[in-house]
């Protein structure tokens, strides 16, 4: 099927159908066969998310009324088709013709001159992006900006530019089988450009890059992951034979980490959605390591564990996901501003129930992806508040020893947005 059709189809399941890009795209990637086409089909989905105030704005100032019910498909390809022409260096005829056969294979064959019709009509004249609202001048829904503007009133347009830049690709070197300087040295003589990251296994690669291109990938020597992301495992700092509890575990990226820093821990990774944790066991064995895998509810341990309390424990929270923007621009759309208390509540729910199974003495390492404090600063200090022998350990990347926890904004350190807070249990 033609890649502009392809390309609508997964921002209706997007926008019309609240289904995440990540699950979206690849539906639709099946039907490509070229590594080429797929990177395009995906360089125009992610497009429309990063910029889709203004260009719905400009396609309905084109269109004589709004596309309703079953015609939705084609407001979708419009939009496609309006991305193309205003953030692409594809050809304008080639876009207006490829987008209009991609109606007629839609089987809209009656909305080709329509297609036809609003694309020469914006390509006539490519006028300045309205950004007569704060929504379009920032591609951004009104009570995110309104939240950030509160949570960090200095520097909110910074974190929203940077949540709309195109993300590095990180890679975590597998220190079980080489140095992360002779993985470097690796890279170097593929002409990899390459270099080392703040925490002591990551990479950050100049250009992303095809995995199966990479030195023994996918033999296990390194894994893709965020830099952030790979502060969990050492802020957790696993010793050697403890039990360790990964909450919130899949798809595995720190559960993998926490085993590759300590193989000797006995490691339990939970999650509670039964598809998400497949990938857990797949990312183990690619790696060769081994942990328990449960499938089970971190607010509810004593359904599904009847062994000791944890002497650590990864809490790695449902969250809104804000810090990583500009990996998944659709959360943008998918989330609503009532989400944000929703996942608040649950997460304080899976802390306190968590903190029961952590030994007295022990560890526990919240963190999330967002960088709304409701879910971050506010949500431990509400912890510590009500919970008489936790304390919370300042963390020598913060800030401030002011601060409650790390939060990094995105693009800090190339890094995406993400919190942690360590939390220790008084030993009586
Ligand atoms: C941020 S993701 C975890 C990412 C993972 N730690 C990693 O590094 O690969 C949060 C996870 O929490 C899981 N989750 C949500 N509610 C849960 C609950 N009540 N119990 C266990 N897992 C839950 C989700 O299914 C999701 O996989």
């Amino acid at each position: 099927m033609n890649l502009r059709a392809l390309a609508a189809k997964a921002i209706f399941d997007v926008l019309e159908k609240g289904v995440s890009l990540s699950v979206a795209l690849p539906e639709q990637q099946k039907h490509l066969a070229s590594g080429k086409d797929k990177a395009l089909l995906a360089e125009l989905c992610y497009g429309v998310m990063r910029t889709l105030p203004q260009i719905e704005k400009r396609t309905a100032e084109c269109l004589a009324k709004p596309l309703k019910g079953k015609q939705r498909i084609i407001h979708q390809l419009l939009i496609v088709g309006c991305y193309q022409l205003y953030f692409t260096r594809i050809p304008s005829h080639a876009a207006i013709s490829e987008t209009a056969e991609a109606c007629r294979q839609l089987k809209f064959e009656g909305m080709v001159k329509v297609v036809n019709g609003v694309l020469r009509n914006i390509q006539r004249q490519l006028t300045p992006l309205s950004n007569e609202s704060e929504t379009l001048s920032y591609n951004t829904p009104g009570w995110l900006i309104k939240r950030l503007k509160t949570a960090y009133p200095g520097n909110w347009q910074e974190i929203i530019q940077q949540s709309h830049e195109r993300p590095p690709m990180w890679l975590r070197n597998n220190r079980l089988s080489q140095s992360r300087d002779e993985y470097l040295a690796a890279l170097d003589k593929l002409e990899i450009d390459a270099s080392a990251g703040l925490s002591d296994d990551a990479i950050l690669l100049a250009a992303p890059k095809d995995v199966a291109t990479l030195p023994l990938f996918l033999e296990g020597a390194a894994s893709v992951q965020d830099g952030a992301a790979q502060w969990a495992a050492t802020l957790l700092a696993p010793q050697a034979n403890e039990l360790i509890l990964d909450a919130c575990a899949a798809p595995g990226g720190k559960s993998c980490h926490l085993l590759e820093l300590e193989p000797s821990i006995k490691l339990i990774a939970v999650d509670f959605d039964a598809k998400r944790l497949e990938r857990v066991q797949q990312n183990l064995d690619r790696l060769s390591l081994k942990a328990e895998v449960i499938h089970g509810d971190a607010a509810n341990i004593d359904s599904w564990w009847q062994g000791e309390q944890f002497d650590r424990i990864l809490l790695d929270a449902p969250c809104s996901a804000t810090g990583v923007i500009r990996r998944h621009p659709d959360i943008k759309w998918l989330r609503k501003n009532h989400d944000i208390e929703e996942l608040a509540e649950l997460q304080r729910q899976i802390l306190d129930h968590c903190w029961k199974w952590l030994k007295p003495g022990g560890t526990l390492l919240y963190a999330t992806c967002s960088i709304l404090p409701q879910e971050n600063r506010d949500q431990i200090s509400a912890f510590l508040a009500r919970t008489a022998d936790a304390k919370l350990d300042t963390l020598v990347q913060q800030a401030s020893s002011q601060d409650i926890g790390w939060q990094i904004t995105p693009g800090q350190h190339n890094m995406d947005g993400f919190y942690y807070a360590r939390l220790l249990k008084a030993t009586h």
